[in-house]
Formats: structure tokens, sequence, C-alpha cells
């Protein structure tokens, strides 16, 4: 289980420029999925980044409560970002077994873990192909799958479903949202339909995050 706390966050990149992030609050409880949306450039990755411990905390607070010996963002944060961060000369099978390897798993049982969650993202015929010959998409649903075998119970994803089409989005945010088996998940995006199927979206404008209205429901 994992709980995230943040308070009245401010970041900003240089000592003179305007705060990207100005008096940020947000609470996530063990298992609940939030949608981070708001236009370009309104510091939804830079919220992330914060949250993960990949920017130092500059003013506020992120607090991150755990139930074991979890006490870095390495041991408890599973990331899954819009740059691609897979080894392409590697099998899809070994970059998913990544995940249980860093979770401290043996490689038999980190590779029974990642076929089980490549067949959860429908890839696992794909088990045996090197990651480099995957479309844009399919890398992303690796990605996604290496996150989640890592056991890791905070997600935080940017924009994991912008490369994919309408049928594969259902699939990944299935796995992602719904199996997401007690993890926690911060997720931004730009498309409405992620959101409705978080158990919040919040909007961050002006440096702030604001409870975003409900989108109606997509037409079938
Ligand atoms: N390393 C950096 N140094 C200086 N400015 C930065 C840096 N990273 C981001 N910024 C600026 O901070 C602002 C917020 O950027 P951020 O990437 O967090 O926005 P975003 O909401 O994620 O945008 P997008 O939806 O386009 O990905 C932007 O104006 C950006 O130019």
């Amino acid at each position: 289980m994992v709980r995230l706390s943040v308070e009245e966050l401010r970041h900003r990149y240089r000592p003179q420029s305007p705060p990207v992030l100005d008096g940020v609050s947000l609470e996530v409880t063990t298992g609940e999925t939030v949608a981070i949306m708001g236009p370009s450039g309104s510091g939804k990755t830079t919220l992330l980044a914060l949250l993960g411990g990949l920017l130092p905390v500059q003013e506020g607070l992120v607090a991150v409560v755990t139930n074991d010996q979890a006490t870095r963002p390495t041991d408890y944060v599973a990331w899954v970002l819009q740059t691609v961060n897979v080894l392409a000369d590697r099998t899809v099978a070994d970059n998913v077994a990544l995940g249980g390897l860093s979770a401290g798993q043996r490689y038999a049982d980190a590779v029974e873990t990642a076929r089980w969650w490549l067949a959860e993202v429908g890839l696992l015929e794909r088990g045996d192909d090197p990651v480099g010959v995957l479309s844009g998409g399919e890398i992303q649903r690796v990605v996604i799958a290496r996150a989640l075998a890592s056991a890791r119970p905070l997600v935080l994803a940017d924009e994991p479903t912008g490369q994919l089409d309408a049928a594969t989005t259902a699939t990944v945010l299935s796995v992602l949202l719904d199996g997401s088996h007690g993890r926690s998940v911060v997720v931004v995006t730009h498309d409405p339909e992620v959101a409705r199927r978080c158990d919040r979206a919040l909007r961050l404008r002006d440096g702030v995050l604001h409870p975003e209205s409900p989108a109606p429901p997509a037409v079938a």
C-alpha cells in the first residue's frame, strides 16, 4: 500500500522566473487512480517528477507512506514515461522481466511474471521479439507491463496512451487502471477517456490543481 500527501508545492525552474507550480496540494490513497490534466506547459510533468523524486522539492511537502521498507522513490515508484526507455536489442520478455528483477525476483520468476503481464497487455506472442522491432504503441505496452511487473505500489504515468489507437487504449487502460491490484496510479493525460476511467480527475491551471468536471460518457 502507499499513501501520497502533497502540500503547498511550489516550483520554479529559475529564481527569477514565475513559478510553474504555485501551491499544489493533493492526497492519493491506496489503490486510488488520479488523472492530472491541463494545457501544454502547465506543469504536469514537473508535478509528476516532484512526486517521484526526479526533481528536488523546493517548497512545500511531498510525503509518501508505505507499509514496508520501501523508503526511496526507487523502491515504491514505477514509471511509465513518454520517452522510450527500453533495451532495444533485448527481447520484449527480458525488458518486462526487468520489472520483477528490480523488485528482487529471481530471473526465472521474473520471466514468468513478465509473461503474465505481457498477456495482460496483449503482447504475449511478441515475448521473444527484440523490442527494437516493435511499434511505438507496442513499446508503450511493454513499458506499462514492466511497471506493473515491478509490483511497486505507486505508478506515475505520463501520457501512457498518447501513441495508442482506441482499441489498444482500452486494453491498456483496463490493465493500468482497473487491474492495478491495489496500486495507486497518478496519470498525466490529455485524453478525456483516460480521465473518465480514473477515480478522480484534476486540472492543473495557473500552477494550482482544480477538480475537473466529469467528461460525458464516451459514445459507443
Ligand atoms: N528543465 C527545465 N528548465 C526550464 N524550464 C522548464 C524545464 N522543464 C520544464 N520547464 C518549463 O516548465 C513549464 C512546465 O513544463 P512541463 O513539462 O511540466 O509542462 P506539461 O504540462 O507537462 O506540458 P506538456 O503537456 O506539453 O507535456 C514549461 O513552461 C516548460 O517550458
